[in-house]
């Protein structure tokens, strides 16, 4: 496939008055990944569902792997996109291997009467086994991190070319969050493909495979761009509007409030 992966041509989202995202431009070409960053109700979350067709600008333009929100099938596109959101809103007790094949429908449950075929069995399977998930966990007893890897894995399960993730390590512990941050990390190796965006609060989550960075405030992009340009204390600062010192060691970042 050829073009951008996203698209964005001043996009705005207006609720109740209120513009939660303003003049938003961002081009996001295929095989990049990007993180998102930004204070608490920046609009990272509402940008993030405009990516993944979710929701509708109220105005400008979105394309998402080439096809215009408005304009296309968007059943057919979100079974392009691979969306983890560690609010995942299951409520039955499926077991690992079926959390991963809702990833196949779509779905949040397991589709009555649905019967995957062996091709879908086998990507799961394969998913399950090479996200390190124990196949014997059932989704009411599994650790945050361990649906985290689930939830990864459910999205791959069409092997999309866009992957979203919205704060994929909230509530892990430090060493789930490392092995939450490993999982990430080796995608692009595993699915070379794939481009991703992924929301964050903490520059200490972030990959060390992201390739670029948009800083987000009060609905508006700050800065954009190849992740090291964008990450400097003083974008931050500027962005969290409070000094913010960022340093980057053996590729992982950290931020210091001053
Ligand atoms: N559909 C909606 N109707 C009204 N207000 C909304 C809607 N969606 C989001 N908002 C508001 O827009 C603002 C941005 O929300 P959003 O969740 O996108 O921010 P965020 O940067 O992801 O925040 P956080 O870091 O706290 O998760 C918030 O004030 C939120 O209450």
């Amino acid at each position: 496939m050829t073009g951008n992966a996203l698209e964005l041509h001043d996009v705005a989202f207006i609720r109740g008055g209120r513009r939660i995202l303003d003049g938003i431009g961002l081009e996001v070409a295929r095989g990049e990944h990007w993180a998102l960053i930004g204070p608490n109700g920046a609009g990272k979350s509402t940008l993030l569902n405009i990516c993944g067709a979710v929701t509708f600008p109220s105005r400008g333009t979105a394309q998402i792997l080439g096809a215009q929100l408005g304009r296309i099938d968007l059943r057919e596109l979100r079974r392009s996109i691979g969306f983890v959101n560690p609010r995942h809103p299951l409520r039955s007790n499926l077991s690992a291997q079926d959390v991963v094949l809702t990833g196949e429908t779509g779905s949040i449950e397991l589709v009555p009467r649905w019967q995957p075929d062996d091709d879908a069995l086998d990507r799961a399977r394969i998913l399950v086994k090479t996200m390190g998930i124990d196949d014997e966990l059932r989704w009411h007893t599994m650790s945050q991190g361990e649906r985290g890897r689930a939830l990864i894995a459910r999205a791959l399960m069409t092997d999309p070319p866009l992957l979203l993730l919205d704060e994929p390590s909230t509530g892990l512990d430090v060493a789930a969050r490392e092995q939450m941050i490993r999982t990430i990390a080796e995608l692009p190796e595993s699915h070379p493909e794939l481009t991703s965006v992924m929301v964050t609060h903490h520059f200490e989550e972030l990959p060390p495979s992201t390739t670029h960075a948009a800083l987000l405030r009060k609905g508006r992009l700050v800065a954009a761009g190849a992740v090291d340009g964008v990450l400097t204390t003083e974008r931050v600062s500027e962005c969290f509007d409070h000094p913010i010192e960022v340093l980057r060691r053996r590729g992982r970042w950290s931020a210091i409030a001053g």
